[in-house]
């Protein structure tokens, strides 16, 4: 009979050994110890060069202290060692013994977990009867030689949602940098969430396996505990009336004119002048910068960032901007121009949407189709042609569950959605679809206000499952009451006479925009 109970199993730190991985000078029984003491809830010892009687006697060592500290040890591949050592459990690999054997042979009681890389893995463990699986590998890994296809988070989520109730966690390159984003981006569309994360290399390889272990601990911890409601803000205030919606959009106005933010631009060559000149005149101070090697220093002083792949230019500054974004908890809006009409492009996207968590995903009813598989709206280049969605605000809710973000659907009529709350908004005049770049220039609007609403947010320390700071669907509707406003107020101009007068019109009156303007003129419903 195993000594830990399987019902009462921890998943939330789970430490995969590797005893090759050890530093120079430091003791692999002392590292897992030290591990366990800062909060590894699970141990799976894993050999894979050493002989039978060599494995037994490390994983009986291990066992001890593993069981000292009360927590369970499983056995990876070899039910022959969990037999020897009385292990409370096996991990099997897609090619090793099948589950009901292996059922078969343990005793009773015993943990069996499986890997899976695919919906059908998944399906197929829980019906083989495991008791938790192994879903990866989500990041890239040095530990070892991978057979099967790295997933990303949004992979890990579509196992996840296979159909099946199951204990899982996520493995491959796992880290303190990206544990957040893990947990944060594999949620599934239904809400089914990791129990935890499996690490080998983080702990092992380290120097300080306490501190190291610690602190995923407390990510992994911090985060099953926050409410998961309300995408990357758990403690946001609620949205209950489209008048509140609009008076605090309109007030990220004032702080943006009061702190100049720097808002970084990663956008086409088309609009670089246009959409500098909006940031501008709203107040916030631009930088468009592309190079990979400026990320991590522009991360530290930006308070919003734009990636626009319109033009598809430096896909490195594009995957580097947004992993230090993500590292410091800058809101990133995304805007994936014309990411339906080539399979480059949803290449590209898919690639950048696996790398970063985007905080907005901004397109035209044409994009976000081509972002939910949705082929009810066509494109024609960057344009979306035809009366777009039946439905667009179940598209938007329903996207903004799946990439785990805040959505914004442009048009004639706007829809905003965090997968909970839809917000519709009916501003904008029609001019505005007829000059170049005005849907990049929302973008910039709206990464000016995500900047403002970060600012506003000023919790000291807003805990390590947090991904950014402040109300980002709140930005989001400020930045498109901005560009829409200005719009209706552009249009209607004595100078105005036509599209080539319009654009130097809408950033004057972005430049005049106030909080009453904005909140005058807005046409704002909850859906
Ligand atoms: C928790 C967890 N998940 C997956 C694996 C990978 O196991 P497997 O597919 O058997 O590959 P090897 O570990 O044998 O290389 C794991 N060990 N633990
Ligand atoms: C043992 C293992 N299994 C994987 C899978 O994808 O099934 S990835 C992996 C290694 C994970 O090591 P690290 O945390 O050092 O990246």
């Amino acid at each position: 009979m195993p000594f830990i109970p399987k019902h009462s199993v921890d998943y939330s730190l789970y430490l995969v050994t590797g005893r090759d991985l050890v530093p120079p000078g430091h003791d692999y029984y002392h590292t897992v110890e030290e591990a366990v003491k800062g909060g590894v809830t699970i141990v799976q010892i894993r050999e894979k060069k050493c002989d039978t009687g060599e494995f037994i006697a490390v994983a009986q060592k291990t066992k001890e202290i593993c069981h000292r500290h009360g927590i369970p040890i499983i056995v990876n591949d070899r039910i022959d060692v969990a037999l020897a050592i009385g292990a409370d459990g096996v991990h099997l690999g897609q090619t090793d013994m099948p589950v009901s054997i292996a059922r078969s042979l343990l005793p009773e009681g015993s943990i069996i977990g499986v890997s899976c890389n695919t919906p059908g893995h998944s399906q197929k463990a829980r019906e083989d009867g495991a008791d938790y699986i192994g879903i990866g590998a989500v990041w890239g890994t040095q530990t070892k030689q991978l057979t099967e296809p790295i997933i990303g988070v949004r992979g890990v989520g579509e196992v996840l949602d296979s159909g099946v109730e199951i204990k899982a966690v996520a493995i491959g390159g796992i880290t303190t940098g990206n544990v957040s984003r893990t947990l944060h981006g594999s949620v599934s569309v239904h809400g089914k969430a990791l129990e935890g994360v499996a690490v080998v290399s983080e702990i092992m390889a380290s120097t300080t396996p306490q501190q190291v272990a610690r602190r995923l601990f407390e990510i992994v911890h911090g985060y099953k505990l926050a409410p998961r409601k309300h995408l990357q803000n758990p403690f946001r205030t609620p949205l209950d009336s489209s008048q509140n919606i609009v008076n605090a959009a309109a007030s990220l106005l004032s702080i943006i004119r009061k702190s100049s933010p720097l808002i970084h631009q990663i956008t086409n060559n088309v609009v670089v002048n246009q959409s500098a000149n909006a940031t501008l005149a709203l107040g916030a101070s631009p930088i468009m910068a592309t190079a990979a090697a400026e990320m991590q220093d522009l991360s530290q002083v930006s308070g919003a960032l734009l990636v626009n792949f319109g033009t598809i230019g430096d896909v490195e500054g594009m995957l580097e901007a947004g992993r230090c974004a993500n590292a410091t908890r800058k809101p990133i809006v995304f805007d994936p121009v014309a990411v339906g009409a080539t399979q480059h492009r949803r290449t590209i996207a898919n690639e950048l949407m696996n790398a970063w968590q985007a905080t907005v995903i901004k397109g035209n009813a044409a994009e976000i189709g081509a972002l939910a598989d949705s082929t009810e709206v066509q494109s024609r280049g960057v344009d979306s042609v035809g009366e777009g969605f039946a439905d667009p605000a179940s598209m938007v809710k329903a996207l903004a569950r799946k990439e785990r973000c805040i959505v914004v659907m442009s048009g004639p009529v706007d829809y905003v959605s965090d997968g909970e709350t839809t917000v519709k908004l009916s501003n904008g005049h029609e001019l505005l679809g007829r000059i170049t770049g005005s849907g990049c220039m929302l973008g910039t609007c709206i990464a000016t206000f995500c900047a403002a609403s970060n600012l506003l947010d000023t919790t000291d320390d807003p805990g390590p499952f947090r991904l950014v700071k402040g109300d980002m669907i709140i930005g989001a509707v400020g930045g498109i009451l901005a560009l829409n406003a200005a719009s209706e107020y552009a249009a209607v101009r004595q100078d105005v006479r036509g599209t080539g007068t319009f654009l130097p019109a809408l950033i004057d009156e972005l430049y005049g925009m106030t909080p009453e303007k904005l909140v005058s003129n807005a046409k704002v419903e909850l859906c």
